[in-house]
């Protein structure tokens, strides 16, 4: 059903998706922003900013040129949250979605100013082509060693459900399906502060009993403001929320984990930032995650710590502090 494949977006996933659709038998064409670097991914294969050791099979026709693109049967979006719905209206106005039967969402943020989900975005740049997401604990240095991984398709159709999963299924890659789209997306974006908070807690040369307190109220956290929105329990404590949640929160490959351990070092934010192209989501999307919650009513107190240390000037060991030393609660509140 689904022969062909666009993946937009050139940062590690992106290539990585690129490589792994090709390597499912896809007629793939990728895209990315900046053509010095897509010129190198085609001369090479290789792209020595974002994934080194990933060679690009030969058969992904590689383009920095949005108007290049031919139509295709499935749109994977891998840009980051922050760039995604004008990365969706240029690829609406340049013809590459008009003959999409499903446009995939790999991307894991929420829209600060509207709360907005990334298939949302894209359905409103692109209406009329059912919207699904891939998601889970999913680092493109392992998928691009073929390192055996589990991820959840998400799409409210169950036909089309099926179809993206063939396309997202190989030896090493297993995926699931679910219904559940906003719960998926929620719990894909939330994980991310929780990642900065673990490499915060990891910075500050706390324990394993600190790891594991802020990972299980991190989850407490997500069901909490997930199912608020809309999201379904059994989703968090699937791949997409616990699974996503360890995967990043332990893990040497995280952009989010490694930005919260140089916190807790004592690095400034601007400085940690500004070392670097790749995206770390959640330091955006506490902000996002935060007001969210706030305008829902919903309690997250280590949200709200991690929100004033990213944003607000609080010093990392402070937040911590605040953190344990609040008022004794029972577990299940
Ligand atoms: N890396 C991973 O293992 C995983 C990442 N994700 C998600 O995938 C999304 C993309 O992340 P990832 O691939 O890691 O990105 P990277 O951090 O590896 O690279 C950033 C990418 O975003 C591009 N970019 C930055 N700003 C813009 C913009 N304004 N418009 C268009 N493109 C822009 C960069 O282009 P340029 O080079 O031109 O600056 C580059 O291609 C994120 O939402 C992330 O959470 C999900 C699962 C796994
Ligand atoms: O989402 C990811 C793995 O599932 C990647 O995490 P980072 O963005 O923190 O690197």
């Amino acid at each position: 059903m689904i022969q062909s494949a666009t993946v937009i977006g050139a940062g590690s996933w992106g290539t990585a998706l690129a490589a792994l659709l090709s390597w499912r038998g896809l007629d793939v064409q990728f895209w990315g922003r900046d053509a010095e670097l897509m010129a190198q991914l085609r001369d090479t294969r290789r792209s020595s900013r974002y994934l080194p050791d990933l060679e690009l099979p030969k058969q992904v026709r590689v383009t920095s040129d949005l108007a290049a693109l031919q139509p295709a049967d499935m749109l994977v979006f891998v840009v980051p949250s922050k760039a995604m719905l004008g990365t969706a209206k240029l690829v609406a106005q340049c013809g590459a979605a008009s003959r999409a039967k499903v446009l995939v969402s790999c991307s894991k943020g929420i829209e600060l100013e509207t709360g907005r989900r990334m298939t949302e975005l894209i359905g409103s740049a692109i209406p009329g082509v059912p919207l699904a997401v891939l998601t889970g604990p999913n680092h493109a240095e392992e998928v691009a060693r073929q390192m055996a991984t589990a991820a959840v398709v998400a799409c409210a159709d169950a036909e089309m459900a099926k179809a993206v999963q063939a396309c997202f299924t190989l030896p090493f890659f297993r995926s699931y399906t679910t219904d559940d789209i906003v719960g998926a997306e929620w719990a894909g974006a939330m994980k991310n502060p929780y990642a900065i908070a673990a490499g915060i807690a990891q910075g500050l040369k706390m324990g394993d009993n600190t790891l594991a307190a802020l990972v299980t109220r991190a989850l407490a956290e997500m069901v909490r403001l997930g199912v608020a929105e809309g999201g379904k329990v059994e989703t968090f404590y699937g791949l997409s929320g616990v699974g996503d949640l360890m995967g990043t929160c332990y893990s040497e490959h995280s952009r989010n984990h490694r930005v919260g351990m140089m916190l807790g070092q004592g690095r400034p934010l601007d400085e940690i930032i500004s070392s670097t192209r790749m995206v770390a989501e959640g330091v955006l999307n506490t902000a996002s995650l935060h007001r969210a919650a706030q305008a829902r009513g919903v309690r997250m107190p280590l949200l709200d710590e991690i929100n004033a240390v990213l944003h607000q000037g609080k010093s990392p060991i402070e937040g911590m502090r605040a953190l344990f030393s609040r008022d004794p609660r029972p577990e299940a509140d």
